[in-house]
């Protein structure tokens, strides 16, 4: 009898478990869960994203890191809707990205999400005036708004880049940072929900950079836009919130940052790096702990009341020593 009570228990908590996970990131704006994509090139497999987990918040600016080929453009190329996931779940804005046909994958790209990309040949048509650039995907969506409501949205865009002057002039007469600002005017013109940005800054200087992260900031706090920057520039992930970083396909490591105020009134920035903890237990040591330590192969796990330990599992030399 006890057991049949104990093996219902343990059913419930079973379905109970599965009712959480399929609810899983069900509030954010972005959410990959266990997302897989397998490349293969000349008959080789390469598995650029290895099951990676992912929730991004309405509202949020946060920048993607991690090391060259560790997966951060097959990512954000999915979020764009450019590539479908080999495995795993993914959805912006309740929009499935595995499950898009044609036409819902063609709106979702004009009217969900704006890209900005580092190359800005790849931003703007070089025949067209900043303002006209930003009209475009305005008349690309269909919708019927007139030409005077178009005009009037990309002048405010322009405005709030603060680049009222540089209106009437095509790509080619704009600095690459006034370019990279009207690449964002261009990706807000359609009020998307998220804009993915992959190395905004790569191909200017730091100076520059800095206008191109405050206009981002703006566009956040101005018009609240959730606002994804994958990057390599420190300077630019130390900005934000939260910084995530992915090794190997999956998210590693995230910094989380908060404004403390001392007693004397005086602010400063407080960050804290964290490991994640995937759905399915699995944590990535960082490699300088795991290095420190010569971490190779196994370690040794104990539970304490209040973290755990992990230890460097030297049997197999303490054997050979041994012997
Ligand atoms: N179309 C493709 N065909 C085959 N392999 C690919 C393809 N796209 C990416 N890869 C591989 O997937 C892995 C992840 O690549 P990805 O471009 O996402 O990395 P990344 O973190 O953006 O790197 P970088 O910072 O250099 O841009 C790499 O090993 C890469 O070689």
């Amino acid at each position: 009898m006890t057991s049949t009570t104990t093996s219902l228990a343990e059913l419930e908590r079973q379905a109970a478990d599965r009712t959480s996970r399929a609810g899983f990131g069900h509030d954010a704006l972005i959410a990959c869960d266990q997302v897989v994509r397998i490349f293969t090139a000349d008959g080789v497999e390469v598995q650029a994203l290895q099951g990676l987990d992912l929730l991004v918040a309405e509202g949020e600016l946060m920048a993607l890191v991690g090391a060259s080929g560790s997966g951060k453009s097959t990512l954000l190329n999915i979020l764009a809707g450019l590539d479908v996931p080999s495995a795993g779940q993914a959805s912006v804005g309740g929009n499935n990205l595995l499950t898009m046909d044609a036409a819902q994958r063609l709106r979702y790209r004009r009217e969900t999400v704006g890209f900005v990309w580092q190359q800005t040949a790849r931003n703007l048509l070089p025949y067209l005036t900043a303002l006209q650039n930003v009209m475009l995907p305005m008349q690309l969506s269909g919708a019927r708004s007139r030409r005077r409501v178009r005009v009037e949205r990309a002048e405010e865009l322009l405005e709030l880049m603060d680049l009222a002057d540089c209106r009437d002039r095509r790509p080619g007469a704009l600095s690459g940072g006034q370019q990279q600002r009207v690449a964002i005017a261009v990706a807000l013109a359609n009020r998307p929900e998220v804009v993915l940005a992959d190395e905004p800054t790569g191909e200017l200087d730091s100076a520059t950079a800095e206008q191109i992260f405050a206009a981002f900031r703006t566009a956040n706090e101005e018009l609240g836009t959730t606002i994804v920057i994958v990057t390599h520039d420190q300077s630019v992930a130390s900005e934000v919130r939260r910084t995530v970083a992915i090794r190997d396909g999956r998210t590693a490591t995230e910094v989380l940052r908060r404004t403390e105020i001392d007693e004397h009134g005086r602010e400063s920035v407080v960050a804290r790096e964290f490991s994640v903890v995937d759905r399915s237990g699995r944590l990535q040591l960082p490699r300088s702990y795991t290095d420190a330590l010569d971490i190779r192969h196994r370690v040794l796990l104990e539970l304490e009341q209040d973290h755990i330990g992990v230890w460097p599992d030297h049997s197999a030399d303490e054997q050979a020593r041994d012997r």
